[in-house]
């Protein structure tokens, strides 16, 4: 077998697993505009344009260096369409079967917990209906758990409001806390006591990290780093001194190829990318998607760009 082309066909085939995932950008356009029709069907007042045309298929290169059209996105525009209850369980159910029918057998899907006032629902239904929903689809059918993230731009309380749901859903499938959102908001120091919470809890610890020159400073990346994280997201604009830290402590490290490439977050396109530095350094490194949805790349296109562009053949990514 080795030496086959890892085609499109074959990696589709394979097992895998997605641990790097947000829930609201992993939303096909398809999915989000059944939500939209649902709504207009209902007689909603709704302003927001149609998905298929807010985010036809070429629409998958952003900005996040600037963050003038990604983050936006979901404050302004999913979060408004999903903005019930019901919306939100449909949306998961549908990005399980996605995952699940891209070939994905182990997924840790990551979501802010957020609330309504307006079809009111708190922070607590959010991941309660998360949870129902991976509780219905079955972990036999994928084994799926739940990470939630803290918002760069969070107060200390709020942050400690989703590391206390995450200890109280522990036994319902929570797994582990993210620290994410947009990369040039926020002080990733006033932290401190949340991870140390979340890590005396049990709960595992993942982190956005270096994902733009901004948020890449030393002070910055040695902080994030000593809250002891299981994994890092993103990785690339590191020092040498912090890669070889990250390297002696064997974090593991979940690479998102097409997202970084399409969103500019890193200038030498595909072949150009730090999976090409970190493969080799004995990190675990899984390759993720982060936002589907949006960047239309599934997890199975993800390991046919790493064997095109990395010279793996059906061999090397079936070990
Ligand atoms: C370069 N990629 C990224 N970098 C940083 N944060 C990101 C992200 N992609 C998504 N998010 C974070 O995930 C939220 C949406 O999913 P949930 O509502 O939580 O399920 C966004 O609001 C943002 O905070």
């Amino acid at each position: 077998m080795s030496h086959l082309v890892a085609d499109a066909a074959f990696t589709k085939l394979l097992p895998k697993i997605e641990l790097h995932a947000h829930l609201t950008g992993s939303i096909s356009v398809s999915t989000l505009h059944d939500i939209w029709q649902e709504r207009k069907k209902k007689g909603d007042d709704l302003s927001l344009e149609d998905p298929v045309l807010a985010l036809p298929p070429e629409k998958v290169y952003y900005n996040v260096f600037t963050s003038a059209n990604f983050f936006p996105l979901f404050d302004g525009y999913i979060y408004e369409l999903c903005s019930s209850i019901d919306a939100i369980r449909f949306a998961t159910q549908q990005v399980l079967r996605d995952f699940e029918q891209d070939g994905v057998r182990y997924l840790e899907l990551r979501t802010t917990p957020r609330e309504n006032v307006t079809n009111p629902f708190s922070k607590e239904d959010y991941v309660s209906t998360i949870l129902d929903c991976i509780r219905e689809f079955g972990r036999e059918r994928m084994s799926t758990y739940l990470i939630l993230s803290i918002d760069r731009r969070n107060s200390v309380a709020q942050a400690m409001e989703t590391v206390e749901l995450a200890i109280k859903y522990k036994d319902r499938g929570v797994v582990g806390v993210d620290l994410c959102g947009n990369p040039t908001k926020g002080n990733v120091g006033i932290f401190r006591p949340v991870f140390e919470k979340a890590q005396s809890s049990g709960l595992k610890i993942t982190l956005h990290f270096a994902e733009v020159p901004e948020s890449s400073t030393t002070q910055e990346l040695q902080t994030l780093l000593s809250y002891q994280p299981d994994r890092l997201g993103h990785v690339i604009n590191v020092p040498d001194d912090i890669k070889e830290d990250i390297a002696r402590r064997g974090i593991g490290l979940e690479l998102c190829l097409s997202c970084n490439v399409h969103a500019k977050l890193t200038p030498g396109g595909f072949a150009g990318h730090h999976f090409g530095y970190w493969k080799d350094k004995g990190c675990p490194i899984s390759l993720c998607t982060d936002d589907v949805g949006i960047f239309r790349s599934s997890v199975s296109n993800e390991y046919r760009l790493a064997a095109e562009h990395f010279n793996f053949d059906r061999g090397d990514l079936a070990v």
